[in-house]
């Protein structure tokens, strides 16, 4: 379970967060929608502890991540908009080496990159070196390694830009599976379709603030319009919340 209370960031005179209160249960897969700029990726990298708050509370399965940053990245799993793949290696290199980092070696660790690699459609390129991949295949590594280690939280930026229509059903049935096991997701999107079909809850944030938290029928009924997009727009107050 993750939880955030009163949580403000400031960068400078900039206020990314200037307030973010919300709870993401276990088992269930959490949007995170807002604007552009409403402070997204602020919010999972302070989740995260690459950020601290200026301010408020953060609760990683209790654990504050700020005070045991090791107990909370074995925990966790995020996909950030830098990838970080190294262009030298091939894809079950880099995999290999992350797993080590992460405790994990020997067969069970070839089970387990075997195991991912088919999940997400990527056997044709775990020989590869990273050097030249595409947008997806690139992705696919970087959501791979977030994966390999089991984590029972997992944290997503935008997690299906430029993947094609097969990896992103597979993205959509590994989240799923990961939500049977009883795991925290929370993803960063701006695609409607992917909330109305993948998520149980939806956090909305704009300007920093937590406006609203609810299931996409709950954020419908509250608002008093059928469609979540619509109603994303009326919760957000202007027409900035669409980007696609
Ligand atoms: N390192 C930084 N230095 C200065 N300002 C920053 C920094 N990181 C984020 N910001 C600002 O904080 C605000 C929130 O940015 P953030 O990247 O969290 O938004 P976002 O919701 O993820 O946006 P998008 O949907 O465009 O990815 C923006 O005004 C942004 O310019």
């Amino acid at each position: 379970m993750i939880e955030a209370k009163e949580v403000r960031k400031h960068f400078g005179a900039v206020q990314a967060l200037g307030g973010v209160s919300f709870t993401a249960r276990d088992g269930h897969i959490t949007a995170l929608l807002g604007p552009n700029g409403a402070g997204k990726t602020t919010l999972l990298r302070t989740l995260v502890g690459l950020l601290k708050p200026d301010h408020g509370s953060i609760a990683i399965d209790g654990v504050d991540p700020l005070k045991d940053p090791m107990a909370v990245r074995a925990n966790i799993g995020f996909l950030t908009d830098q990838f970080g793949l190294y262009e030298r290696l091939s894809t079950c290199e880099y995999l290999s080496y992350f797993g080590e980092l992460n405790g994990m070696q020997g067969a069970a660790l070839r089970d387990r990159i075997d195991e991912v690699s088919q999940l997400l459609s990527m056997d044709d390129i775990l020989h590869r070196r990273s050097k030249g991949f595409s947008q997806g295949q690139r992705i696919k590594v970087a959501l791979a390694r977030t994966l390999l280690h089991r984590p029972r939280n997992l944290l997503l930026d935008e997690p299906s830009r430029g993947l094609d229509v097969m990896s992103t059903r597979a993205l959509r049935n590994a989240l799923s599976a990961l939500r049977r096991e009883g795991c925290c997701v929370i993803m960063a999107t701006h695609v409607m379709q992917e909330v109305t079909h993948l998520c149980d809850d939806v956090i909305v944030i704009a300007k920093g603030h937590t406006v609203a938290q609810g299931s996409p029928q709950e954020l419908c009924r509250r608002t008093g319009i059928a469609n979540l997009e619509d109603a994303f727009v009326s919760l957000v107050g202007t027409e900035e919340g669409i980007s696609a």
